[in-house]
């Protein structure tokens, strides 16, 4: 009984006063505030305050207007110890250049990549036990900006922006979820994770770097510096969150569209939030050229992870996990590649931690692509040798149909130094693992479809071994790409077996045919598991 014509039916408290960043001000490099340790607060359901086996300390009754004008009459007037600034990207020892932040500027001298370099000796001063319960007392407050998961660590991120400069959807704090059926039943794995980084304001994990670099422009518009909007070429998120944040601050956002070749529900999106959106003929690379091309001429302060300041907010993921996994690293993390900005923001919010004493390794990553769209598959697999841009195909991944990423110097310097993998995934082996990730309660995008048929190739291989703490990095929301699933499920892809479809069954309004229908289903093999 295959329909005919498929989906026509219709398409314990922590007192804000007593925040550990504030004592820091108060206490810089002081003995006291390195014995610093949260005060916790619990309430009973009747208000009254429980004691707690380390201190108690009732939270007075908000008197204050909203969480930003508590945050600013908060406001510490100590001087910050913290600082960050652009750096060459892997800069010759010795190197001296370096731009404020509050410069526009997005390559060094010779042309290369910058990083945004922290006072790691600052940080230094306040050993890992600090900083993990720091961290760990700003979870699920409504605290501003703590309540973000990004802004949580603020003091790793952007720690001389102002709290008031800050633009943020209190993004971040994405569930880790134990995929517990898919991985016992498709991999034989026991501790397999999705870090769902696409339950997030617009849907992906492009929030995270976005409230950074908006908050950052913010910033830079009250200094009165010439900027007068914020550009993006986009695969359709990238461009989501830019003009949700530009909105929510009132900063004009324009995008570059690859036309034709992005999600409905990803077009809508700017063009919702009011952004001046560009539906431009030609492919990713060649929007990304074109805005890197018209921002050097306008001031139009460029929002793409070429931008290193978009990273510093996407690191805080891989910070994140180590903190719900109670500060234990686990053995791998997988996440779908394209333009190459997020693997390399996993490996230096991982790096952090292990270098100011949070943990004491780092996971192998494993960077996953799109075999129509897979130029660092093919550099990894040249062994690191010329790497060579391409024209991507179409792929259902749609968000990684990138050739030319700009960010494959750090791809390829974190993958060094993780021991990392590259894998690639066919569109067949893309859309079959979506569908079974989806049949076991999921719904997730293509690209993690493609992360997770990288799981697969290295569970077949014995190279993750069935045992291994796995997280596979879920990078958008699944809502955001049905058609893919309709097509799918439609078994309407040319050349695609569909083997995991599903798709509705037509039956007439009538009982007996109801029922025929039915005993068919309860009877058949379906129904074993
Ligand atoms: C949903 C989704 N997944 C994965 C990626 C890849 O991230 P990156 O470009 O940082 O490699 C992107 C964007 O490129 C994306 O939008
Ligand atoms: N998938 C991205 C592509 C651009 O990546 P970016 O991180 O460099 O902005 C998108 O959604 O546009």
């Amino acid at each position: 009984m295959a329909p005919s014509c498929l989906f026509n039916a219709s398409v314990s408290s922590l007192n804000p006063k007593q925040d550990p960043i504030r004592r820091h001000h108060h206490h810089h490099r002081s003995a006291s505030f390195l014995r610093y340790r949260p005060v916790v607060v619990s309430c009973t359901a009747d208000g009254t305050s429980s004691k707690s086996p380390i201190e108690t300390v009732v939270k007075p009754h908000r008197t204050e207007d909203n969480i930003r004008d508590e945050a600013r009459r908060n406001r510490s007037t100590a001087v910050n110890p913290f600082s960050a600034k652009y750096v060459p990207f892997n800069a010759a020892p010795g190197s001296t250049e370096s731009y404020s932040l509050d410069e526009i500027v997005y390559r060094s001298r010779s042309g290369g990549l910058l990083d945004v370099e922290h006072d790691m000796e600052a940080l230094k001063r306040f050993d890992g036990a600090y900083w993990r319960d720091l961290f760990d007392s700003r979870v699920g407050k409504s605290t501003w900006p703590f309540g973000s998961g990004v802004w949580s660590k603020k003091e790793w991120v952007l720690p001389e922006i102002d709290d008031d400069d800050i633009v943020s959807a209190f993004e971040g704090n994405s569930n880790l979820f134990w995929a517990e059926r898919f991985g016992k039943q498709f991999l034989g794995m026991n501790d397999l994770w999705v870090k769902h980084c696409g339950i997030s304001h617009t849907g992906s994990f492009k929030d995270l770097g976005m409230t950074v670099l908006v908050s950052q422009v913010n910033r830079l518009r009250k200094m009165k510096r010439p900027v007068v909007g914020v550009g993006c070429a986009s695969t359709g998120d990238t461009s989501a969150a830019l003009s949700a944040y530009c909105a929510s601050a009132g900063i004009p956002s324009i995008v570059f569209l690859p036309a034709n070749k992005i999600s409905m529900a990803q077009l809508v999106q700017p063009i919702a939030n009011g952004a001046f959106v560009l539906s431009i003929d030609t492919d990713f690379d060649g929007c990304m050229k074109l805005i890197r091309e018209i921002t050097a001429e306008l001031p139009i302060y460029l929002a793409n992870s070429l931008n290193s300041l978009r990273l510093e907010g996407q690191k805080t993921a891989a910070i994140e996990i180590l903190q719900q996994f109670d500060w234990q690293v686990p053995d791998w993390v997988i996440v779908p590649g394209g333009n190459l900005g997020n693997i390399y923001a996993f490996y230096k919010g991982f790096k952090m931690c292990q270098e100011l004493g949070l943990v004491d390794r780092i996971p192998r990553m494993v960077c996953a692509q799109a075999a129509n769209a897979n130029p660092l598959y093919l550099h990894y697999k040249s062994g690191w040798k010329d790497f060579k841009p391409m024209t991507a195909s179409t792929t259902f991944a749609s968000a990684i149909q990138i050739g030319d990423p700009v960010s494959i110097d750090r791809a390829v310097y974190a993958l060094k130094k993780c021991n990392g993998i590259v894998e690639e995934a066919t569109e067949e082996e893309l859309m079959d693992a979506m569908a079974q990730a989806d049949s076991t309660g999921m719904f997730i995008c293509p690209h993690t479809g493609v992360a997770l048929t990288a799981l697969f190739k290295l569970r077949n291989q014995g190279v993750i071994a069935p045992t291994d703490r796995t997280v596979v990095v879920s990078t958008a929301h699944g809502l955001k790409f049905t058609q893919s699933k309709i097509d799918y499920h439609s078994n309407a892809i040319p050349d695609m077996a569909c083997r995991f479809s599903n798709p509705p069954v037509e039956v007439k309004a009538d009982f007996g045919a109801v029922m025929d229908v039915l005993k068919g289903y309860l009877g058949s093999n379906t129904l074993t598991s």
